[in-house]
């Protein structure tokens, strides 16, 4: 089976790696061309700075597609499907955009479209998640979808770094995006729970704008400090629920007791839960970041392909109303203005120097959190979900 890789930074050098090293399952994969940038020295024979060379290969079965971002990414996808050529990507940032677009031109053409390290890098979570939706309904999903994040509030927490030295960390392992704002604001996590949703409920979200999102920008060691000494640790988590025809989904900083899975999962690890019908609640924990575990599960996708190992049928053509009001949990606020006015309509209480607000819609909280923050840019929340990780 001979394999394009387009783009050679973490991910597809991993999977150069891994095919090179040639074990019993991989050893009839070659790579046949590593797609480069036009201004890069050819450092390897299969490089090349044209992509219809790829596509109008005839011998090339499968495009690894690991340049991210949406363009041209979008368009090699296209493309590469449209010629007839299998593609495996770990690109969640234009899957979350053209999972259904991409979806429909494979079955058109006739190819496989996977893409099981986008989401929890070496986890099997999408095979996973697969799986269950073969027996059960997949009503909700929760857990920590970010590599970097998560390392980040590990090494804040464990070791007492900052926040500004552990990204620098995280960006030298290759955890990071190129631009690591996704991976702080939750827009990263934003894209991996719209994938999840999309092939849970078996929607097309596409369009995610409205989607409540508070990233880990302002967290101070004094925050992460207070948390540990009333026996929680805070991460950054992702989840979803469908009620009826409803669904909500939300990324925010949340508290977890020192006992959970959810506190004692470190470094760049991922821990994702989802909860079924039958098989009840199912926690999936790995690497979700990283060179070798992210090219390990776009290698298992090429496997799957070469032994012709189908995964789930989605058309992605449920409609699902969103609702921003479907949860309601409790926040401590920590700001350097009054926010007591802004809260009125909820009942509030004080917990050192953070403010409780309880019970209030999700969706108005990050509502009224984009207001507190026009007046205090470092203003920081928690929440602190009444029936844990998934519910
Ligand atoms: N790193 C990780 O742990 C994980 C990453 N992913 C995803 O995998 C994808 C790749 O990530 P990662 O390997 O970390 O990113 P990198 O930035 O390390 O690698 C991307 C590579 O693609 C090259 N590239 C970009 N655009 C083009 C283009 N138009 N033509 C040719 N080459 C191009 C870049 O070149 P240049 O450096 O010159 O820009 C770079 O070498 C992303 O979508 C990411 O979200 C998913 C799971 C985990
Ligand atoms: N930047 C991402 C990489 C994997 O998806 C992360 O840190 O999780």
């Amino acid at each position: 089976m001979n394999i394009a890789i387009l783009g050679f930074g973490t991910v597809g050098s991993g999977v150069y790696k891994i095919i090179k090293k040639a074990n019993m399952q991989t050893q009839n994969l070659s790579v046949s061309h590593i797609l480069i940038r036009k201004n890069k020295q050819r450092v390897l024979p299969e490089m090349t700075d044209d992509i219809n060379e790829i596509l109008n290969d005839k011998a090339t079965d499968v495009v690894v597609e690991a340049i991210g971002g949406i363009e041209p990414a979008h368009q090699y996808i296209m493309s590469a499907l449209n010629h007839g050529k299998h593609v495996i990507t770990a690109n969640k940032a234009v899957i979350a955009i053209y999972l259904k677009e991409f979806t429909d031109a494979a079955q058109a053409n006739n190819v496989k479209f996977y893409f099981e390290a986008s989401v929890g890098g070496g986890i099997p979570w999408i095979q996973g998640l697969e799986k269950a939706l073969r027996i059960d309904s997949v009503n909700s999903i929760s857990g920590i979808f970010n590599g970097t994040s998560n390392f980040i509030l590990d090494q804040m927490s464990r070791n007492g770094e900052s926040f500004v030295d552990v990204l620098k960390k995280a960006q030298a392992l290759g955890y990071a995006e190129a631009d690591p704002s996704a991976d702080i604001d939750g827009y990263d996590i934003a894209n991996k729970l719209c994938i999840s949703a999309d092939i849970a409920y078996n929607i097309d979200i596409r369009n995610h704008q409205d989607l409540p999102i508070f990233g880990i920008r302002n967290i101070t060691s004094s925050d992460v400090k207070f948390f540990q000494r009333k026996g929680c640790s805070v991460k950054l988590i992702g989840r979803t629920r469908q009620i009826g025809n409803k669904f909500d989904y939300v990324v925010e900083t949340t508290l977890f007791l020192n006992r959970t899975l959810e506190a004692n999962t470190p470094d760049n690890y991922n821990l994702i839960s989802l909860k079924g019908d039958t098989i009840g609640k199912l926690d999936f924990f790995g690497q979700g970041a990283g060179m070798f575990p992210t090219a390990n599960a776009v290698v298992q996708d090429i496997l799957d392909i070469k032994e012709q190992k189908c995964h789930l049928k989605r058309e992605f053509d449920k409609k699902l109303e969103y609702c921003p009001e479907l949860t309601k949990d409790d926040y401590l606020v920590r700001s350097n203005v009054d926010i007591r006015d802004l809260f009125a309509d909820y009942e509030l209480s004080n917990e050192g120097s953070y403010i409780m607000v309880h019970q209030i819609p999700v969706g108005e909280m990050h509502k009224l959190m984009k207001s507190v923050l026009k007046m205090d840019k470092s203003a920081f929340m928690v929440s602190l979900p009444s029936q844990g990780a998934v519910a």
